[in-house]
């Protein structure tokens, strides 16, 4: 990033700094929760198949784990397993005392249904947030395990923003996994919140209206520079691999971000922006399940 002039470099949130900086935090939390007389907080992370991808984040998280002085509890499945036989896994992990968080990556294969498998996993170890009980709890404005995406995304606004309050802020992604729990974030920071999709009819003018634009497509390079209002606030969840004309290939958002950096006030570039902070809300979350099943945290009924 030292390749951009100082007034451009300022617009960069430093998504990779800011994760490091609250893993360590984590660490010195989980040592003195240790210490405390608790157990050691365990993570357990399910891959089902062998996406070269998935393999890649899957192992990111239990370094990450491990960094943070926590328990790593790694389950690979081969791409055939059977529904029946994933629930059994995850009635294990439920039932075992060692482990205070469970997350199945997803996608999963076609013959897995996401909803029944998310629906498995304990309200209280759910820490992707994504069952229904969290999901539910987060539209209602109550303590629950907060998906971990949209978690890092507010937290890299909050870096900016002391008071987002009256703020228009666009989303467009209107996913389970982002989207959705990112407009509830937003809404509960008192920010005036639209959600564009698929069927949005412009998309473009909606951008063009936002103090907060968060992204959320998978289409890389969907948004334009002129889709940015002057002075923007903008996070870049996508995340897309692409050929170089080296033959090598690099990691791009859905912001096309050489246009996007010298209109935008302040941009999350990809890599290094929202992917390290979706791994350390990860570890904020198995953090604070552990915490509620030790019942040190108010938010006992998890
Ligand atoms: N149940 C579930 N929960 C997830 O949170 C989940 C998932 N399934 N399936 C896959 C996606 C993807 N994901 C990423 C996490 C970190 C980076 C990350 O750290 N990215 C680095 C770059 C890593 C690289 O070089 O490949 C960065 O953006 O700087 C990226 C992507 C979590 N996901």
């Amino acid at each position: 990033m030292s390749t951009f002039p100082p007034e451009l470099a300022g617009k960069l949130i430093d998504g990779k700094g800011i994760a490091r900086s609250l893993t360590d935090r984590i660490g010195r939390e989980v040592s003195s929760f240790i210490e405390q007389g608790n157990a050691v907080p365990g993570l357990a992370v399910v891959l089902v198949g062998n996406d070269p991808a998935s393999e890649v984040y899957v192992k990111n998280k239990a370094i990450q784990t491990h960094r943070a002085g926590m328990r790593s509890f790694m389950h690979m499945l081969p791409q055939s397993t059977k529904q029946e036989e994933l629930l059994e896994l995850l009635a294990q992990l439920n039932a075992n005392p060692q482990i205070h968080g469970i997350l199945v990556q997803l996608p999963l294969p076609p013959q897995i249904d996401p909803v029944v498998v998310t629906n498995a996993i304990a309200p209280h170890k759910d820490v992707d947030g994504l069952g229904e009980v969290n999901a539910g709890r987060l539209s209602l404005g109550i303590d629950g395990l907060v998906p971990c995406t949209p978690l890092g995304c507010l937290m890299l606004l909050q870096s900016v923003h002391k008071d987002m309050t009256g703020k228009h802020a666009v989303v467009i992604g209107a996913s389970s996994l982002v989207g959705k729990p990112m407009a509830q974030l937003l809404l509960k920071q008192n920010c005036t919140v639209s959600v564009a999709h698929i069927h949005t009819r412009d998309t473009r003018a909606l951008a063009r209206e936002a103090d907060i634009l968060v992204v959320a497509t998978g289409k890389h390079g969907l948004v334009r520079g002129d889709w940015i209002k002057p002075g923007a606030t903008v996070i870049d969840v996508g995340i897309t691999r692409v050929p170089t004309p080296e033959g090598r290939t690099r990691l791009v958002g859905d912001v096309a971000f050489e246009e996007a950096l010298p209109i935008a006030g302040h941009i999350t570039p990809v890599p290094g922006g929202v992917g390290p902070m979706t791994i350390a809300c990860l570890l904020h979350n198995t953090l604070q399940a552990a915490r509620v099943t030790q019942g040190q945290s108010k938010g006992e009924a998890l």
